[in-house]
């Protein structure tokens, strides 16, 4: 556990970057900083491995005050990976991801032979290992990134933007692959951003920095966006507040209808405005209008007990039915959930 201990940081020019800091980062879990250009986030994440020392106050890990131990002693422990994976231009990338190790004197192979086997771990063909950083895109730089700090397995991992210089597809993939890894790895993670989404995303826990460096929340995502403490954080959350909750409610009790699918190839007659065309094996074809049976239009579905409410909803306005298609982990159809039970589960969404 990383623990701020009402912790205050001065700069020689008298700006207070943070201002009496007190938090906990819990052991294996994933705790983000998040907060507008300026409000302390990059100071208080390097006061943990001391490349910034605290004014006042102290950072603990482990119960251990970090002002204690040297910095290269407490660096071996603190993996850290910064925007543009800040990588060594003139190494191979297998000696790149083998830095900690080199310099923790391992030997060579082993070195080596650990860089290859996170590289695959992070998503990468090994044979980027022989490659120079230039030859990589951005994304497979900051998994090189990512590999490089998890080399010598380090309990701690501290993340300063690391995926704010990728392009939106790219970032949710790294951001995924994160997850994967940490569901593997439970490392204690302080990852900084100015993106709230990712915060949301990524954060078991929360902290809402303001400028000043004063903390406003510190919460779990859901109820930072079913209860911000004040007006700052609830402007910070953005306008689709609402919608953003809606990723935290679940699927499972959804109310499904299982008599609006029929075979492909049908003519009718029907009551029903609208039906759904699956195949011999369950699987969705389309919606068919009781106007227009022979033209199949589009639709959307959703993982039932897997995907949120705000998938759900998503795979509902993709489709002119109005209604989202529930299907199983193998894409087979379950049910279709309406409008009437979609409006249901909204109010009791909204109530909840
Ligand atoms: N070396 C320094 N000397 C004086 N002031 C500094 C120094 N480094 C940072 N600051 C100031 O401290 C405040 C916090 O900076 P910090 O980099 O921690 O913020 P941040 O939240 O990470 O911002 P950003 O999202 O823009 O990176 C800012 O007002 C910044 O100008």
């Amino acid at each position: 556990m990383i623990t701020f201990d009402d912790v205050t940081k001065r700069y020689p020019d008298g700006t207070v970057a943070v201002d009496h800091l007190s938090l906990e980062a819990p052991t294996g879990e994933i705790t983000v900083f998040v907060g507008p250009s300026g409000c302390g986030k990059t100071t208080s994440l390097r006061m943990i491995n001391r490349m910034i020392d605290a004014s006042e106050g102290q950072i603990l890990l482990d119960g251990v005050p970090v002002q204690g131990i040297d910095p290269p002693t407490l660096r071996r422990g603190i993996g850290y990976v910064i925007q543009q994976a800040g990588l060594f231009p003139h190494r191979k990338i297998v000696d790149n991801i083998a830095t900690v190790p080199y310099l923790l004197g391992w030997d060579r192979k082993k070195a080596r032979d650990r860089a290859m086997e996170l590289l695959e771990r992070v998503g990468l063909d090994p044979v980027m290992g022989e490659r120079y950083p230039f030859q990589l895109s951005g994304g497979q730089q900051q998994r090189v990134g990512v590999a490089r700090a998890l080399a010598a397995d380090p309990p701690v991992l501290l993340m300063d933007e690391p995926f704010s210089a990728v392009d939106p597809i790219v970032r949710t993939s790294l951001q995924e692959e994160l997850l994967r890894l940490q569901a593997e790895l439970n490392k204690t993670i302080v990852f900084v951003t100015h993106d709230i989404d990712e915060a949301i995303k990524l954060g078991d826990k929360v902290a809402v920095l303001r400028v000043g460096g004063k903390l406003a929340q510190l919460a779990d995502p859901k109820t930072l966006l079913s209860e911000p403490a004040d007006d700052f954080v609830r402007e910070f959350l953005g306008h689709d507040r609402g919608i953003r909750r809606l990723q935290f409610i679940s699927t499972q009790g959804l109310r499904l209808r299982s008599d609006l699918t029929v075979p492909e190839g049908f003519e009718g007659p029907t009551d029903e405005p609208w039906l759904l065309v699956v195949t011999a094996d369950d699987r969705p074809v389309g919606w068919i209008s009781r106007e227009r049976l022979g033209e199949l239009e589009p639709y959307g579905a959703f993982v039932l007990g897997r995907d949120s409410m705000r998938s759900t909803l998503d795979a509902a306005l993709l489709s002119p039915s109005g209604c989202a298609v529930a299907v199983d982990e193998d894409g087979k159809v379950v049910g279709v959930a309406t409008r009437e039970a979609l409006d249901e589960a909204l109010a009791e969404a909204a109530d909840g």
